[in-house]
């Protein structure tokens, strides 16, 4: 890490630096003359610069403790790109500007032409390390809801998310969507070999309309598997940022998007009526489904507007009579459990995992119903207009007060409804709770979600499934939410996809919630 050795013919380099035992250059430190050097640690990039102290005595900032005063730590996660371009070496790094957010920033560094081949395959290293299995300047469409929560979007995405994927040299193609729907129409449209990532600065709607507008295209199947959907937090509902990214904050959203692993993941097919839609996130029937969308006259409120909903039905004890039929794969809680160890420990080699290639759902061709080669993988359950498929049986839930079926394990920031949901093991997450539990009870049910202690809760019935039939009766009106867009209140059914879609997350294979305790 030391520079204090420079070679005699050159006053910028130490050649020793450089040796990796075996003759060949290994650029572990470039020393950029006597008080600057760079060098590639364990972890981070450490830059030693002795005008960092002289900067920081006129405005500390302390943004990389744990360093000397000349010296910053890096971590390679925050390193965006590196380059050298008419003689001068540029690292554009996210910085950290709050708890909760970051900034680009950049270093550059005049450097000496007998210093361009090494400067080189510093920077590439660099790069290596910097963004491992993800791939570096990645192609994105970029759609911004002006609409979405409290109608920051716009604002959030020239201000923190642009810079920052610029200055990893993301190409960017932008477009503001309009209206209800055109986010299906652009991914239906899209040129998809133009793409890596079609991101959405918004709530959970885009992508699901994205993930739907890929599902619609003749080529569906490939669509989905090359094109990596990811959110960027802006709207009120943030659940696919929180799960994948690990932060409703657009500005670390986007860093972990810059940085993301490819990551199959299960989509579920909804029939209803004659539609099919694919869901990424939930479907819910009862308390959930009304405490979101009886609340949208309530946005201002943000997040807090589902608290309230909730609350308020909660009080009057509500029911939502259904009958359900259910597919059921795991019906108990160890099980459950024990599955969710055995996944979080063999899951695939980095290096055997799919990246943007194109992958079949195999047990599809075991299947019956409508669909082609190419297009949507054929229903295996057949639709909610068939008859029950062998082996399902409808049973009554009279005392129904919340249907929530889950594919991914936080609903909210700070709520892990679903903590042994995994993005790529085949099964949705079935919760099923009485709504005539007393008040108290349910209280403790809101407080164990913040808590991550739900799953054990003796009043929550807990399920991985493959498909399911719901049928509300009893009631005239009655709301049903499908990744938290309203749909009609009438039967529908669902089935799952194994690693039918394709999104980026931090892992490669695991949600950012902490699993079952
Ligand atoms: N310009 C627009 N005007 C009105 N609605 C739009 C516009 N663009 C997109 N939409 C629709 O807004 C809906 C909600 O969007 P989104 O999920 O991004 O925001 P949100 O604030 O989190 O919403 P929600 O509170 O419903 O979760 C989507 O159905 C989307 O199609």
């Amino acid at each position: 890490m030391t520079t204090a050795s420079m070679a005699t013919d050159n006053p910028f380099v130490d050649p020793t630096s450089f040796e990796d035992g075996r003759g060949s250059l290994a650029a572990d430190t470039l020393a950029l003359g006597r008080s600057i050097s760079l060098t590639l640690g364990t972890d981070a990039l450490i830059v030693l610069d002795e005008e960092f102290e002289k900067r920081d005595r006129s405005n500390c900032c302390g943004l990389w403790p744990g360093t000397a005063a000349n010296t910053r730590a890096i971590p390679f996660y925050n390193i965006l790109w590196a380059e050298l371009k008419d003689s001068e070496l540029t690292i554009n790094y996210a910085s950290p500007n709050s708890k909760t957010s970051v900034r680009a920033a950049t270093l550059k560094y005049p450097i000496e032409y007998q210093m361009v081949e090494l400067v080189n395959l510093f920077t590439k290293r660099l790069l290596d390390r910097a963004y491992g299995e993800s791939q570096q300047r990645k192609r994105a469409k970029v759609l911004v809801n002006p609409h979405s929560g409290k109608g920051s979007a716009e604002k959030w995405y020239f201000r923190d998310i642009e810079p920052l994927l610029k200055a990893a040299q993301i190409t960017i193609d932008m477009a503001k969507t309009r209206h209800k729907g055109e986010a299906v129409d652009i991914a239906e449209k899209m040129d998809i070999d133009a793409f890596d990532i079609i991101a959405s600065c918004s709530g959970d709607g885009l992508p699901h309309e994205v993930f739907n507008g890929l599902g619609k295209r003749p080529d569906a199947k490939k669509a989905l598997s090359k094109i990596a959907v990811v959110h960027i937090p802006c709207g009120s509902g943030n659940a696919m940022s929180c799960n994948l990214n690990g932060t409703d904050s657009p500005s670390l959203a986007t860093l972990a998007i810059i940085k993301g692993i490819p990551t199959p993941l299960d989509l579920i097919s909804i029939t209803q009526g004659n539609t099919r839609t694919l869901s990424f996130l939930s479907q819910s029937v009862g308390i959930v489904a009304e405490a979101d969308l009886a609340t949208e006259h309530l946005r201002w409120m943000g997040s807090q507007r589902f608290t309230y909903g909730f609350l308020v039905r909660l009080i009057r004890k509500a029911l939502y009579p259904c009958d359900i039929a259910v597919k059921v794969a795991i019906d108990d809680k160890s099980s459950i459990r024990e599955h969710y160890k055995r996944e979080q420990k063999n899951h695939e080699p980095a290096s055997e995992r799919r990246g943007y290639k194109f992958l079949l759902d195999d047990d599809a061709s075991a299947s019956t119903g409508s669909g082609n080669d190419d297009g949507l993988p054929p229903l295996r359950y057949g639709t909610v207009n068939d008859k029950l498929p062998e082996g399902w049986e409808l049973a009554p839930y009279d005392k129904l007060g919340n249907f929530y079926c889950g594919n991914m394990a936080y609903m909210a920031s700070d709520a892990n409804f679903f903590s042994p949901a995994l993005p790529n093991d085949g099964y949705m997450d079935l919760v099923c709770i009485n709504g005539d539990i007393s008040r108290l009870e349910a209280m403790q049910m809101m407080f164990a979600v913040e808590n991550n202690k739900l799953f054990d809760n003796p009043g929550v019935w807990y399920r991985k499934i493959l498909g399911y039939r719901i049928i509300p009766k009893n009631q005239e009106d009655g709301y049903i939410s499908i990744d938290g867009e309203r749909v009609p209140f009438a039967p529908f059914q669902a089935e799952i996809h194994k690693g039918l879609g394709t999104v980026l997350s931090k892992t490669g294979h695991m949600y950012e919630a902490p699993g079952p305790v």
